[in-house]
């Protein structure tokens, strides 16, 4: 809980009559007092204004913040200070003398970061548990990005993060925990250990749309799943009619579930399974039951990210697309060549991790390299082909040198827009040419040149470093932007936790009965801050549903504000000015009955 809620501020109490209509102080009387009914309330650092200022201590013995003694004594503005030397406002300040030189600084106001302080009695001697105060909790994390969000058109808008990132989260999160549909029958409750299957590729999802191979000579399909193992979602791909001859095809998974970089959808585990009831019978061999028939499926569990989209789908499809209507908007566009630099560096890292560890992507196609993100890419099914080709062994080195001509055909299709790029060098380089740098294309004609010993991964990043430093900067942009959405966050969380404590103080069924909580002391002024943030009504009567306004008022709560705001009674009939001194009171209220 501790780690939640921040301790008591030290901002004074301080209850202030509003002025008479001729604008001069009020004169409180002490019938006006009892009109408020200040029974119940933590008044031994009330100060009461106006002309003939009367100044009130009443004892509380079961509030542990009250530090008059039972007499109604309390101490001296001199004691007061005295009893700051035993404090540290900032707890994360060892020199023990932060405070001290503070109000030496600012002629005896306490400051902290240039803000003034009150200071009462919260922090003496006696309650040396409320000794340490991380006041800086309190001040405001001031915005670090910039974002295109301004103040004039949507006030509220630069307390949350930014649309387009909340969307983007939005929907991941939506994805994930999406559940089947009717549409999706047949699938299996339960498969080692995962459950509800979600279908993400189309073709599965449609019931009765005609199939084709789409591994090699596979058929493929991939869902969602949950573990029940860890309650994480995963993305099974599932590979039909698959027949494991050696049990040892699956080492290579102990491999690539090792390997964890951010350009790689990392591998999980793989295992076979009956549980599709897949329509193609096949024989399955077993050197100790020898030939069997068996419905079997291949799975390997990946790490799913939701709302990805292939680079086909991103960048190739529409140019599959019959030619629309000349006046029709353009099926597809060239891919900006910041963008495909920023593509080469991502895979070729993820290749070289790859092939230092001894292994071979095997598959660089764009309909199995994954968009996570914007412009961030992951190679999707790293092992799966290992898996698959496990009785044709192949030399390691030539599937490295695979790998290369595969990205370099990869590019090719994507600097010209076109998947059958390949087909036609010559014309693809021309295309390359007018559209791109000299750069790019030599990039890409060095990975579709002949394999050789010199021809490496390695190779390739040492002709595009410079490429690469701008790579890094985009990144550090990117991180800079999503701290700034985070610093944004961290003040929301704060916003929350004030509002729960409010929620919790505010109007509890059990004490409704009883004249001395919700009407009385800081209950009541709280009470009525509630219908101040919360119950405005206009002119007409309607409802103010001003998000900003209610913001505005919690932030300056939290913050301690001086301002001073008018709170009326339900009844109209008393209202109270209360001076900034709100935070004080949710706090205490809050640890008398909650901690
Ligand atoms: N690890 C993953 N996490 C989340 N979504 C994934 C993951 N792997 C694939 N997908 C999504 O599943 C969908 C289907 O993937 P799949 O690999 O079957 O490619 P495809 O686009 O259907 O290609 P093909 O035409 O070869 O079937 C893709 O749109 C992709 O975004």
């Amino acid at each position: 809980m501790a780690a939640f809620f921040s301790p008591p501020t030290s901002a004074a109490v301080k209850i202030i009559a509003p002025p008479r209509s001729d604008g001069s102080p009020a004169l409180i009387q002490s019938e006006q007092l009892q009109c408020v009914n200040l029974k119940g309330w933590d008044v031994s650092s009330t100060i009461l204004r106006g002309s003939g200022t009367t100044e009130v201590y009443e004892h509380d013995p079961f509030n542990p913040y009250d530090i008059s003694n039972p007499n109604g004594e309390r101490e001296s503005p001199q004691q007061m200070v005295q009893g700051m030397q035993n404090l540290h406002l900032n707890e994360y300040d060892t020199s023990g003398n932060s405070v001290l030189n503070s109000i030496v600084n600012n002629g005896g106001v306490p400051s902290i970061g240039g803000m003034s302080v009150r200071v009462n009695g919260y922090y003496s001697p006696p309650l040396a548990t409320f000794a340490r105060q991380p006041l800086n909790y309190h001040l405001y994390t001031p915005q670090t990005y910039h974002s295109n969000a301004t103040k004039s058109d949507n006030p509220s808008a630069s307390f949350f993060m930014s649309d387009d990132l909340r969307q983007d989260l939005t929907q991941q999160s939506e994805l994930t925990r999406a559940v089947p549909t009717m549409t999706m029958l047949n699938l299996p409750e339960e498969l080692q250990g995962y459950h509800t299957l979600v279908p993400l590729d189309s073709t599965v999802a449609v019931a009765g749309k005609e199939r084709r191979p789409n591994f090699g000579n596979w058929y493929s399909s991939i869902y969602k799943a949950t573990s029940a193992t860890d309650g994480f979602t995963y993305a099974l791909r599932r590979i039909e009619n698959f027949r494991l001859l050696h049990e040892a095809a699956f080492d290579v998974v102990e491999q690539w579930s090792k390997i964890r970089h951010p350009n790689i959808v990392t591998m999980h585990e793989a295992f076979t399974s009956r549980a599709f009831g897949d329509n193609c019978a096949i024989i399955h061999y077993s050197s100790r039951s020898g030939a069997s028939l068996f419905h079997i499926a291949l799975i390997i569990s990946y790490d799913y990210h939701p709302n990805s989209m292939t680079l086909f789908d991103a960048h190739l499809k529409l140019s599959l697309q019959p030619q629309r209507p000349s006046n029709s908007q353009p099926s597809s566009s060239f891919i900006s060549e910041s963008v495909l630099w920023s593509y080469i560096s991502q895979i070729g890292s993820a290749i070289r991790t790859a092939h230092g560890a001894g292994l071979a992507i095997r598959l660089i196609d764009s309909t199995k390299i994954l968009i996570t993100g914007k412009n961030r890419v992951r190679l999707g099914c790293c092992g799966t082909v290992d898996i698959l080709t496990y009785d044709t062994r192949q030399d390691t080195h030539l599937l490295q040198q695979e790998d290369l001509l595969q990205f370099g055909r990869l590019l090719l299709a994507l600097g010209c827009n076109n998947l059958m790029a390949g087909n036609n060098l010559t014309k693809s380089l021309e295309n390359m040419t007018r559209n791109y740098s000299a750069d790019l294309k030599s990039v890409i004609i060095y990975l579709l040149g002949k394999p050789a010993p010199h021809k490496s991964i390695d190779h390739l990043f040492d002709m595009i470093g410079q490429r690469l430093i701008l790579e890094v900067d985009a990144l550090e942009f990117h991180t800079d932007r999503l701290e700034g959405e985070l610093s944004r966050e961290l003040e929301n969380g704060r916003i929350v936790r004030l509002l729960c404590k409010l929620g919790f103080i505010n109007e509890r069924p059990e004490f409704d009965c009883d004249p001395r909580w919700s009407e009385t002391g800081d209950r009541y002024v709280i009470k009525l801050f509630r219908d101040y943030v919360f119950h405005q009504v206009d002119e007409s009567g309607n409802p103010v549903m001003n998000l900003s306004h209610v913001l505005t008022c919690i932030n300056k709560l939290d913050a301690g504000s001086e301002e001073r705001i008018m709170l009326v009674s339900r009844d109209e009939q008393s209202c109270l000015v209360d001076g900034g001194t709100l935070d004080n009171k949710v706090q205490q209220q809050w640890s008398l009955y909650v901690m």
